[in-house]
């Protein structure tokens, strides 16, 4: 499936649609804080799964607590598509149930 950079206007209505995400630069954004930092590492672990099943891979940080995404699409020239929302999206979904906020 061909994907194609987002107009800016869909990237602002789609970020309504995932609080604690923003667009920084040409990269989709968020940074999660844990109740640890093997509740982090776990967190981390489980967005690498979820990469691998979609193909699709954000720049990852692990700090002491603190889980940070940052991702666009290396293949359209680095600009935000509906695979780096597909990513968010599916963060969020995980996260509650690593404490994540
Ligand atoms: C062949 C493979 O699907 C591509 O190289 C994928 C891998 N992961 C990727 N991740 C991101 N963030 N952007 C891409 O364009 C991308 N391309």
């Amino acid at each position: 499936m061909p994907v194609e950079p987002l107009p800016h206007k869909e990237i602002e209505d789609r970020l309504a649609e995932l609080p604690g995400w923003s667009l920084d630069g040409d990269r989709l954004t968020r940074s999660y804080r844990l109740g640890s930092h093997f509740a982090a590492t776990a967190m981390v672990v489980h967005i690498a799964q979820v990469q691998e099943e979609l193909g699709h891979h954000s720049d990852l940080t692990l700090g002491y607590n603190t889980v940070a995404l940052s991702v666009n699409t290396h293949s359209v020239g680095g600009a935000v598509t509906e695979k780096d929302f597909e990513l968010a999206r599916r963060v969020e979904d995980l996260a509650p149930g690593h404490g994540a906020h």
